[in-house]
């Protein structure tokens, strides 16, 4: 079917379309990076009413390329600024913003059949799958979007005629081996995820954080080993055994003791951790069979008396000062020079005094944010003196934070791009000329010399539990696992549910506003029972759980298949969803040691691999990194006829597999000697991640 796709170009230059710009009702979610460019390039273009929604503040490391905003500025709402300083260059545009966030109850579907197009910039995964689903349930254009680097892309949802949001499976964030971790990490990212999800979160986390870690490293020591003694790799159950011999921590230790000052603190905690536990380590010998053993650190020889005395005189400045960085109140003002040994040491006691001495009131409850510059020393110095044991290179605070946050460096140009297509798309959807409709990609490095590939949305996908209505099936040991295992591993994480309601014959649980007091009781107390224990016969092989999340107008049913085979390779969560769900079955290449380069290999990649069609994309969070393809089409060229596209999908699917198969294997092998954890990122889903092979 040829469709004249210059149509949406002359409609552009109608009154009738001049007009509907002018009176049309826009929704922009997210006033970041993507969110500034685009409020200001709709405003250009004529539209005059726009709502804009965003929850966060403006931060310092925004102004760089959220040009609506200044330093004057920072610490205010997003949403309102932006608003503010649109009107103040386009005061006929009526703006209406909202300080909030997008999952909140009020943004329902109502408020979203207020609206004749909804546009995305957002920066994470949940949010946007929120709001995919209630613009299907509200019949609303959703047009997404998504930026990393030099990397972007727009795509269009439609209900019923194109992909929803959700169409197809989103990869998860990589997860590293917790035995790694813990024992033998060899790169820095190791070190780095180590100093944020394990040491941050036992000194200053909450305390559930750390014990969520150790549960699934027990549970992953416990499978491991049966798993290796049952396929009688003699190497491995050595290596499994050798972990479970490391001696365990005490999480009481790391408690502050009475009458200590908060410096005698910090050095008991570099004893213990740099010297003490480095040395136990040392002394599991069949760790260290084919690596070198670790170093121990000694506090007096990297800070003599005088160096010590000089950090608690850095201390005392800092909170006179109200300072926030333990690294500047050292002069150590250089973000990219890597700091030396002893220089990390002092970091790393200054940062945790002053997390005791200025920000009491966290300490049990923080957790990392990488635009917290003490967390950001604390992490840097840790993860670096962790390193200096293992013969690790150590990292810049520049670096070190580009890797704990997972930063690509956004570039503004990038988001204006992306921007202008949005609001491309936008006017061909107003324009009526829904048929024109194209996902583009913006590639780094241009195959054919073409910096946007462009590509027919491909039609709803029926298996899709989002629009397509497909069940799914859910393999888990219902006598182990319990409701609340079920509720954040399942429900929430994988099919990113708000505010869920269970039902298998009645109602076996609920969440959300309107609950009475006895009824949340109730159902608190159910968290920690078996799935098979819970009321009317529980959930057991066979039962059909229906999920809902009313405030997102979205339900699935899930077929219990119980099972006790489980183990860590194939469910590393404790349980395998089937069905087209967000998984992770392909390990994305990292290479957080340089973000730049890892795009920049990405999309390296995209240029070479000529075999992969178009529909093919590597997504990483919010970013599809589009292959070249022969069959790619121009903006002004055909679609491709259906027929084709679904041919094209059947082959894509069955490459998928055999790579997954082939990966699958590699990473059997690799694992095989380690007691495998998801430690899971915190990841923005805006930024690409990208994780070197072993
Ligand atoms: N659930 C949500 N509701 C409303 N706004 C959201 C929600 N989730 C994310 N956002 C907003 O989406 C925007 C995404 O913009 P962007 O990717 O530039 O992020 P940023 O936080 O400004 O930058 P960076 O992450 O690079 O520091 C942010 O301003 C963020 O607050
Ligand atoms: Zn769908």
């Amino acid at each position: 079917m040829a469709v004249d796709t210059t149509k949406w170009l002359s409609a552009l230059r109608t009154k009738e379309l001049q007009d509907k710009i002018k009176s049309a009702k826009v929704l922009c979610v997210g006033a970041g990076g993507i969110g500034c460019e685009l409020l200001k390039t709709l405003v250009c273009t004529g539209f005059r009413n726009i709502e804009v929604v965003d929850l966060d503040t403006i931060e310092i490391s925004n102004l760089n390329r959220q040009f609506l905003f200044r330093k004057h500025h920072v610490g205010q709402s997003k949403a309102i600024t932006a608003a503010q300083v649109v009107k103040g260059f386009c005061p006929t545009a009526s703006i209406t913003a909202h300080h909030a966030n997008m999952k909140e109850s009020h943004f329902d579907v109502d408020f979203f059949r207020g609206f004749d197009l909804v546009l995305n910039g957002l920066d994470n995964l949940e949010a946007r799958r929120h709001v995919n689903r209630l613009c299907l349930a509200a019949e609303r254009p959703l047009v997404e979007s998504g930026t990393a680097g030099y990397l972007g892309q727009v795509t269009v949802h439609l209900k019923g005629s194109t992909e929803c949001f959700e169409c197809h499976p989103k990869p998860t964030p990589k997860s590293f081996p917790i035995c790694t971790l813990r024992n033998t990490p060899d790169r820095p990212i190791h070190t780095i995820v180590w100093a944020k999800d394990l040491l941050f979160n036992r000194l200053f986390g909450r305390p559930d954080a750390v014990s969520d870690l150790d549960d699934q490293a027990r549970r992953e020591d416990g499978q491991n080993s049966s798993a290796s003694a049952n396929d009688g790799d003699a190497a491995a159950s050595a290596a499994a055994a050798a972990a479970s011999d490391v001696p365990a921590e005490d999480p009481s230790f790391f408690l502050r003791r009475d009458g200590e000052s908060s410096l005698e603190y910090a050095a008991r905690v570099f004893e213990r951790v740099y010297t003490w536990d480095i040395e136990q380590l040392c002394g599991v010998k069949e760790l260290w069979e084919k690596r070198p053993p670790p170093k121990p650190m000694r506090l007096e020889e990297l800070l003599p008396d005088t160096e010590r005395a000089a950090v608690g005189a850095a201390l005392e400045t800092a909170i006179a000062k109200g300072q926030g960085s333990a690294s500047r109140a050292l002069g150590l003002n250089n973000a990219s020079q890597k700091w030396t040994a002893s220089q990390n040491a002092a970091v790393l006691l200054l940062a945790i005094a002053m997390y005791h001495d200025m920000r009491k009131e966290e300490v049990g409850s923080a957790s990392f944010d990488k635009d917290d510059d003490l967390a950001v020393d604390f992490v840097t110095s840790a993860s670096n003196l962790r390193s200096s044991c293992y013969g690790i290179p150590e990292q810049s605070l520049f670096d070190a934070k580009g890797m704990a946050g997972n930063i690509i460096h956004a570039i503004a140009t990038t988001n204006a791009i992306i921007s202008g297509l949005i609001v491309i798309e936008a006017l061909k959807i107003l324009a009526g000329c829904q048929d024109a409709v194209r996902n583009t990609f913006l590639n780094e490095f241009p195959p054919n010399k073409r910096l946007l590939l462009v590509q027919n949305p491909e039609p709803p996908s029926k298996g899709c539990m989002v629009c397509g209505k497909a069940t799914l099936t859910l393999k888990i040991n219902s006598e182990t696992a319990t409701l609340s295992s079920l509720l954040s591993g399942v429900i929430k994480k994988r099919l990113a549910v708000n505010t869920p309601n269970l039902l298998c014959g009645g109602f076996l649980y609920e969440e959300g506003e309107g609950l009475e007091e006895d009824e949340v009781e109730a159902y608190t107390a159910m968290l920690p029972r078996t799935l098979a224990s819970l009321p009317g016969g529980g959930l057991r092989h066979g039962s059909i759980l229906t999920v809902q999340d009313q405030s997102q107008h979205f339900g699935v049913d899930i077929i219990i298949v119980h099972t006790e085979d489980l183990n860590e390779e194939d469910a590393p969560e404790g349980f395998v969803l089937e069905g087209d769900v967000p998984a992770a079955p392909k390990e994305v290449q990292h290479q957080h040691e340089q973000p730049q380069a890892a795009a920049a290999a990405a999309a390296m990649e995209t240029m070479t691999t000529k075999t992969r069609a178009s529909a093919e994309v590597k997504e990483e969070d919010g970013v599809l990194i589009l292959d070249e393809d022969e069959e790619q089409v121009e903006v002004h060229d055909s679609p491709a006829p259906l027929a084709a596209a679904e041919a094209h999908s059947r082959k894509r699917a069955l490459r998928e597999d055999e790579e997954y198969e082939e990966s699958t294997k590699r990473e059997a092998k690799r694992t095989k000697l380690h007691a495998t954890v998801a430690i899971v990122e915190a990841v923005d889903d805006d930024d690409v991640i990208l994780i070197e092979d072993d």
